[in-house]
């Protein structure tokens, strides 16, 4: 009996039967070419059999070269099929390292049936779903290296199809960077335009709706740049954003607040606990503007009506909640009441809020605020305790170095489960970019 690591694949135990006859009949072949040759019998039976294996051979060759383009997607084109061929190989070699394998008698031979692969390529190669077969529940494919054996190809989200039947590992070419520069103001105008009023990008593959949102990372961590990138699309979208800025550090976020909108702008405790109301003032003008329209259509939102989104962003939330807490309860259940009103009802009106802080920690954030803003990003190298608040327990989070406003995020029908994102790089001075804003539009 074969060794575990020496034990072939029905594939290898099929090519070394087939290669060993074509090897044998091009034997025969060329004895009976020779023997006629050499002998000059002029014996013809001897001459059409050499041909005919000859012929036997060619065609069996060239059935072998159809079925390998065919399994390699070659109609697709030779690189596809490269590809595709390149990274099944090095997949099937990681399964039998790990053990991910069934053992089957294969012509009275001991083999190692392989889990079914498939690959789909997408736009240049640079993402592509990757299907797994499911062949035994028995056995953790957790053990398979599924990054490490892919080379460029990493993982970004892994979960059961829906059938169970395969492990779908979304995967992407690292070495292409999905983050988008912009270098001036019209470029970032340019592509968001590119969307519809009420969808923001991230990077070259993810846009997202407009959500409640969390988002958190250590200082440094690129929050801020995060921010200024969606403002800015939401300032050049073709329908208003109004935008309120809460930042009780009273930072560079409460600076640009002052510039796109001074009097929706609030640093001190007693301004924001204002803001946070007239904002829920004005949600509930909308609830009541909505409801007469909910008449049409029962179950439209404020975008199907083309109404102008509230997003309530609140900078360093944890410092704001520190000194909320050294205040009187009824004060401390007003702000609470407020701010889970927006969360549970504001997806329908249009109105959202986003938390941003360093780390969102119980003490920190209450959970039913948390658990009901459905957009969660955490940039940057965090704590584990920091993944586990945000996406909860027993989630995976793809394990990486991350650079400057790069993290994971979770968002419903893009990413159920946390996926990698990379913030757009701006290189230009964002406070010109809304000066010049306010003055083309004359409204921000
Ligand atoms: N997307 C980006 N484009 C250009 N520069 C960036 C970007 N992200 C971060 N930077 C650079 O990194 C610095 C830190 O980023 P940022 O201020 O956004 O971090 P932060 O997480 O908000 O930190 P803090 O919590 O201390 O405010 C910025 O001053 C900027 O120079």
């Amino acid at each position: 009996m074969l060794s575990q690591s020496k034990l072939r694949t029905k594939r290898q135990q099929n090519a070394i039967l087939l290669y060993s006859s074509l090897l044998m009949l091009t034997v025969v072949a060329y004895s009976l070419n020779l023997i006629d040759s050499q002998l000059m019998l002029g014996v013809d039976q001897l001459k059409d059999m050499s041909t005919l294996i000859t012929r036997l051979v060619a065609v069996v060759v060239l059935f072998q070269a159809v079925v390998w383009l065919y399994r390699n997607k070659a109609y697709r084109g030779l690189k596809y099929a490269f590809n595709h061929y390149v990274n099944v190989l090095r997949l099937r070699r990681a399964f039998l390292d790990a053990n991910y394998f069934n053992k089957r008698l294969y012509l009275n031979t001991e083999i190692a049936e392989l889990p079914k692969i498939n690959i789909e390529f997408k736009t240049n190669f640079s993402n592509a779903i990757l299907s797994i077969e499911n062949i035994n529940i028995n056995k953790d494919i957790g053990d398979v290296s599924i990054s490490f054996a892919l080379k460029n190809f990493i993982v970004d989200r892994a979960y059961l199809s829906k059938n169970e039947n395969f492990f779908v590992f979304e995967i992407y070419d690292s070495t292409i960077d999905q983050q988008l520069k912009f270098n001036d103001l019209q470029a970032i105008r340019s592509y968001s335009l590119q969307l519809d009023d009420y969808t923001l990008v991230i990077d070259k593959s993810t846009n997202i709706s407009l959500y409640g949102t969390l988002l958190v990372g250590q200082t440094g961590s690129g929050k801020t740049y995060a921010l200024y990138s969606l403002i800015l699309q939401m300032l050049t979208k073709n329908v208003k954003y109004n935008i309120y800025f809460a930042d009780p550090k009273n930072s560079s976020l409460a600076v640009l607040g002052e510039r796109i909108s001074a009097e929706c702008t609030a640093t001190s405790m007693e301004d924001i606990i204002t803001l946070l109301q007239s904002f829920n003032k004005s949600m509930e003008d909308r609830k009541t503007e909505l409801k007469n329209k909910l008449n049409t259509k029962l179950e439209a939102t404020y975008a199907d009506f083309q109404y102008e989104p509230y997003i309530f962003i609140f900078d360093e939330f944890a410092s704001f909640q520190t000194v909320l807490q050294t205040m009187e309860k009824k004060k401390r259940d007003e702000v609470m009441k407020l701010m889970s009103q927006v969360v549970l009802q504001g997806r329908q009106l249009g109105f959202f809020l986003w938390i941003v802080m360093q780390k969102s920690d119980a003490t920190l954030l209450p959970t039913n605020l948390r658990e009901n803003l459905p957009v969660k990003f955490v940039l940057g190298n965090a704590e584990n305790q920091t993944y586990t608040t945000a996406f909860g327990t027993g989630v995976d989070i793809p394990s990486r170095d991350f650079n400057l406003g790069q993290g994971v995020f979770t968002c419903p029908i893009v990413a159920n489960t946390p996926k990698i994102c990379h913030f757009s790089y701006l290189d230009f001075d964002i406070l010109e970019a809304v000066t010049f804003l306010k003055k083309e539009r004359g409204v921000v």
